[in-house]
């Protein structure tokens, strides 16, 4: 079944989005984008003007339970008085399913997630990462045609996070329906998703795979999430990453044109390295040894010259409609 969403709220939202069946689309963006605001339109949880498409069925025109997709959403808690159990097997009950025969399903589904020997707590009884696994089995257990994820690891535990991110990927790749994933972490993007969706002031900023996003990012905030430099030269984007730039106390001879004089304004340990936040003529991250970091003394307020070879840098048009070039 393919989804065809075009939904406006006047002021907020101007948005399209296209998938066939086993899409993984993440929607990415910054704070006020509009990516919750797409999904709880398409839950019915806020009104939106246009259609949604799901098969034949127009969801805009039915009433929120009657739209059968599944949510996790962080202010959709589960049934604080119902069990675990029952949290899952409420679904297929509310379609007619006999109870032995729902319970069996949420059973399964608990089974799956991991969490079969909590069954019969109630959400009171679960933490936060066992909540959320049953949250997702409530929305898988019905099988739906759309499944809606609104950043479903936040406020969990990174460890608690990585496993069920692990669990999550293992489910959709056999989920025949479609998921929308609304996350702010780039690690759910880049290995979860088959399509990104870029979100920015309400519209659609990119759309792509996550590997093309990844490389040529169209916007400062997908940039910053995927960990690139990103700096705008008229109607092209000039992209590289961090690793390429190097580093030093005074200003190099070399190439003048990819040179930038800055102040370190923050240093953090990034994998094996040191990554540098610089602030100056540009806004740019650059990684170094631990051993170059000491020996240089690049601490927070410490003047410095940021280079990087041209061959490192990627061009790319700026436009949208030409992303794919
Ligand atoms: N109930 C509401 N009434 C009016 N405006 C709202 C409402 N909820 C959100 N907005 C506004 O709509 C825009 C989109 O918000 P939305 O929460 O959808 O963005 P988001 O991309 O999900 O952001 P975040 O990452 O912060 O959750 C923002 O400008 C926000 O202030």
């Amino acid at each position: 079944m393919t989804l065809a969403a075009r939904l406006a709220i006047p002021g907020r939202l101007d948005v399209e989005v296209d998938a066939e069946p086993g899409d993984v689309i993440a929607l990415v963006g910054p704070n006020g984008a509009g990516k919750s605001s797409f999904v709880h339109a398409l839950a019915g949880l806020q009104h939106a003007e246009g259609s949604a498409l799901l098969g034949g069925r127009d969801l805009l025109a039915l009433a929120p339970q009657e739209r059968e997709v599944g949510v996790v959403f962080q202010d959709q808690r589960l049934f604080p008085h119902l069990s675990a159990l029952d949290n899952v097997a409420f679904g297929p009950r509310s379609r007619g399913e006999p109870k032995h025969s729902a319970r069996a399903a949420a059973r399964t589904w608990l089974e799956r997630l991991g969490v079969a020997e909590l069954a019969d707590r109630k959400p009171a009884q679960l933490s936060g990462g066992q909540a959320q696994r049953v949250a997702i089995a409530r929305a898988l257990v019905t099988d739906p045609d759309l499944l809606l994820l609104d950043e479903p690891f936040t406020g969990l535990d990174v460890g608690v996070a990585a496993t069920l991110r692990i669990e999550l990927g293992k489910h959709l790749a056999d989920f025949r329906g479609i998921t929308l994933l609304v996350t702010h972490d780039a690690l759910d993007a880049l290995t979860l998703a088959t399509t990104v969706v870029v979100l920015d002031s309400g519209r659609v900023a990119q759309v792509g795979t996550p590997a093309e996003v990844a490389a040529q990012p169209l916007t400062e905030h997908v940039a910053r999430l995927v960990g690139l430099n990103v700096l705008r030269d008229g109607d092209r984007l000039r992209a590289f990453s961090p690793a390429a730039v190097t580093v030093s106390r005074h200003a190099p001879a070399d190439s003048a044109r990819n040179r930038w004089h800055g102040v370190v304004r923050g240093a953090a340990p990034h994998g094996d390295a040191i990554r540098l936040q610089v602030t100056g003529e540009r806004d740019l991250i650059a990684d170094v040894t631990p051993a170059a970091s000491r020996e240089l003394a690049l601490v927070p307020g410490q003047e410095v010259w940021l280079s990087v070879k041209e061959t490192a840098v990627t061009t790319y048009d700026a436009r949208a409609d030409a992303a794919s070039d």
